[in-house]
C-alpha cells in the first residue's frame, strides 16, 4: 500500500519527541505514519542511548535515519551511555527532565532555524518538558497520552485533588469520575495508591497535570466510539483528539502487507505462527505479560498448573529477565516444557501481531498492557485480564465493565490467583453463553476500531482537524471535539534539505528500525526493586 503523496509546503514539519521505551516510541512512529499520510513532513526525536542501543543491535538498518518516511534525530539526556538508568530511575528521570530540554533545545536552534520551520511538537508523557522548550521557541505543542482516556481522566482528577483517592489511612476510597464505572483500590492505576514506589513519575505527572495548559491538543491512542463517555467528559479540560487505535495497519484491514513502522526490542521465535498453523481454528490459549512485568514463581506456578489442566493448546511467552532474581520469579515450574511438549508451546518472545491475527487463537491470558489491548480489540479476541501495576488494573476494569470483552481473575482471600480460578475463566471465556456473548461483543468493537482509523472515521477525522489546526488549513476549525487554542506561526521557512527517506521490506513495508533493548523496567512481586531502562 503506497503513501498517498499529498502537495504540501515543507513548512509544515512536526516533531516527535518520545521516551526511549518500545511501548512509547511505537505508538508515537504509527502517529508519525498517519501525519505524514496527511502531507506533514515528520522527524523523531529519541535520545542518544536509543541510536547506541540501536547500533549495538548491529541490525542491517541499526543506525536508519530514517523510517519509512520519518527522520530520526537524537539528543542527549545528560548521562552516559553506559550509566545504569535501569538502576537509578528516579535520577535518570530527573537528570533527563534537567538536561534533555537543554539539549534537545539546541538540536531544534540548530536544525529547525530556531524552532521557525516546526509548526508543532508532539511529546509522550514521560517528557512532558518538550512543552517548555515549544513555549521557550514559540512552537505549538501536543501530546501523545499512550494510555486509555480513562487514566487521563483519573490523574487529572489526583493531582488536581477533584476526588478523594485512597490513603494510608483510608485505603479503601472508591472512585466515581464521571464517564467511568465506580473504582475501588484493586482497579487505579498504581501509581495513584499510597503503596506506589516511583517517586520520580509522581513528580513527572503531578507537574503535568497541574499544568495542562502548556498542551495546545491532548491526542489519544483511543478512538471515540470505544471511550466515549470519558472523552465527552473530559472536551471542556483540554482540546481532545482521539487518534488510535495506533497499531499495525495489518490489524486495521485484511488486506495482507499494510504498512507498518516500529521498533523490535527482542528476536521472537516465529516458528510458533507454524505450530499455530496446525491447531484447530479457535482452540489456543494465548497468554503473554508484555516486555516488562516479571511474575513470581508462585504465580508462573498457578499458571503452569492451570494450563495443563485445561488440557487446551496454549501459547506462553515467558520473557526471561535480564538479571535473573534469585527467588526464581518469572521462571517456569522444573520440567513443565517436557510435561506439555504434545499440548502447548512456550517461547521467550513472539511476534504478537501474528499471533492475535490467526484464527487457531481463542484467547488472551493479559497483563493488560495499553498496545497489547488495543492490538487485542483490532483482533476480536476476547481477554482474560490478570493486571500488575500502572494502568493494567484500570485497564482491566474497562474490559469487563465498560467494552465488556472479558473476565478478570479474581484473588483469592489470601491475595492470591489460584489455578482453579484461571481454569475456570479460560473455560468460561471458551465455552458456553457467556463465551458466545464476548466473542459477539469484541467481534463488533473489532469492527468500531477499523471504521474509527479508516478513511472517513472518527480517528482519520480527528487527525485531518489536528493537521489543519496546525497547519492553519481551510478544515472546519469548530471540529466535532472543539478547536483548540492553537497558535501556528505565521513565518514558516524551510531550508532544510529533505529527511532521507528509507522505505525497507518492500511488500508490506514493515519494521525499519531495529534496536537490540535490555529489559525495561521489571515489576515483581511487592518489593522487588524496579528498574528502568
Ligand atoms: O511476545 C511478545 C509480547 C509482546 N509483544 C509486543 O510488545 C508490546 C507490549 O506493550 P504493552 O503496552 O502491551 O505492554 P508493556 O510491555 O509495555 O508492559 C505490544 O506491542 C506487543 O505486541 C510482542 O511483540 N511479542
Ligand atoms: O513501557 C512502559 O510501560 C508500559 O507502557 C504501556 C503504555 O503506556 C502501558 O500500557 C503498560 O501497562 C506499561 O507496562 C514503561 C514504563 C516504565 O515505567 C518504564 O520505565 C519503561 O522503560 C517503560
Amino acid at each position: 500500500m503506497a503513501l498517498p503523496l499529498v502537495d504540501m509546503p515543507e513548512e509544515n514539519h512536526v516533531l516527535l519527541v518520545s521516551f526511549s521505551s518500545q511501548g512509547h516510541i511505537n505508538p508515537m512512529l504509527r502517529l508519525g505514519k498517519r501525519l505524514l499520510s496527511k502531507g506533514l513532513h515528520v522527524t523523531l526525536a529519541l535520545t542518544e542511548v536509543t541510536r547506541d542501543r540501536m547500533l549495538k543491535s548491529s541490525t542491517e538498518s541499526a543506525g536508519a535515519s530514517s523510517v519509512s518516511g520519518i527522520g530520526v534525530v537524537f539528543f542527549s539526556d545528560g548521562l552516559s551511555l553506559d550509566y545504569d538508568r535501569k538502576a537509578n530511575l528516579d535520577f535518570y528521570i530527573e537528570t533527563l527532565g534537567k538536561y534533555g530540554p537543554v539539549n534537545l533545545s539546541a538540536l531544534i536552534r540548530d536544525r529547525y532555524h530556531g524552532g521557525k520551520k516546526l509548526v508543532c511538537l508532539i511529546a509522550n508523557p514521560f517528557v512532558p518538558w518538550v512543552a517548555d522548550v515549544a513555549s521557550e521557541l514559540g512552537i505549538p505543542c501536543a501530546l501523545l497520552w499512550i494510555q486509555p482516556y480513562a487514566i487521563f481522566a483519573i490523574y487529572d482528577s489526583f493531582y488536581n485533588k477533584r476526588n478523594r483517592f485512597p490513603t494510608v489511612d483510608d485505603p479503601d476510597v472508591r472512585v466515581h469520575l464521571p464517564g467511568l464505572p465506580l473504582m475501588t483500590t484493586q482497579d487505579l492505576p498504581s501509581f495513584v495508591l499510597p503503596t506506589n514506589p516511583f517517586n520520580a513519575f509522581m513528580k513527572l505527572f503531578s507537574g503535568f497535570f497541574q499544568h495542562l495548559e502548556k498542551f495546545q491538543w491532548v491526542l489519544g491512542n483511543s478512538f471515540h466510539e470505544l471511550e466515549r463517555d470519558v472523552v465527552d467528559s473530559l472536551s471542556e479540560l483540554c482540546s481532545l483528539r482521539p487518534v488510535g487505535p495506533l497499531v499495525p495497519m495489518a490489524l486495521l484491514s485484511d488486506e495482507q502487507g499494510g504498512q507498518d513502522v516500529g521498533v523490535e526490542m527482542w528476536k521472537s521465535e516465529d516458528s510458533c505462527i507454524e505450530w499455530l498453523d496446525r491447531q484447530a481454528p479457535r482452540s489456543v490459549v494465548y497468554v503473554s505479560f508484555g516486555s516488562i512485568v516479571v511474575l513470581p514463581a508462585k504465580q508462573m506456578e498457578s499458571i503452569a498448573v492451570a494450563l495443563k489442566n485445561t488440557k487446551r493448546p496454549f501459547l506462553w511467552v515467558v520473557k526471561p529477565p535480564e538479571k535473573p532474581p534469585a527467588d526464581g520469579a518469572g521462571e517456569l515450574p522444573l520440567g513443565f516444557t517436557d510435561e506439555v511438549t504434545d499440548q502447548g508451546r512456550v517461547v521467550t518472545w513472539c511476534p504478537q501481531i501474528k499471533v492475535l491475527s490467526h484464527p487457531a487463537i481463542a484467547c488472551f491470558v493479559t497483563h493488560c498492557g495499553w498496545n497489547s489491548m488495543l492490538e487485542t480489540i483490532c483482533s476480536g479476541i476476547p481477554m482474560i485480564a490478570y493486571p500488575q501495576w500502572s494502568d493494567q488494573p484500570t485497564n482491566a476494569k474497562l474490559i469487563t465493565d465498560v467494552f465488556k470483552i472479558g473476565l478478570r481473575l479474581n484473588k483469592d482471600e489470601g491475595g492470591t490467583i489460584t489455578s482453579d480460578e484461571i481454569e475456570r475463566c479460560i473455560e468460561e471465556v471458551m465455552v458456553g453463553a457467556r463465551a458466545e456473548e464476548l466473542r459477539k461483543t469484541a467481534d463488533e468493537l473489532k469492527r468500531a476500531a477499523r471504521e474509527a482509523a479508516g478513511p472517513g472515521g472518527s480517528s482519520d477525522r480527528a487527525i485531518q482537524q489536528f493537521v489543519d489546526e496546525v497547519t492553519g488549513g481551510d478544515g472546519d476549525d469548530s471540529g466535532e471535539y472543539g478547536a483548540s487554542k492553537g497558535n501556528c506561526h505565521e513565518d514558516q521557512i524551510h531550508d532544510e534539505k529533505k529527511v532521507d527517506v528509507e522505505e525497507e521490506g518492500g511488500e508490506g513495508d514493515r519494521l525499519s528500525l531495529h534496536m537490540v533493548m535490555d529489559d525495561a523496567t521489571e515489576v515483581g512481586p511487592p518489593g522487588r526493586t524496579p528498574s528502568i531502562d
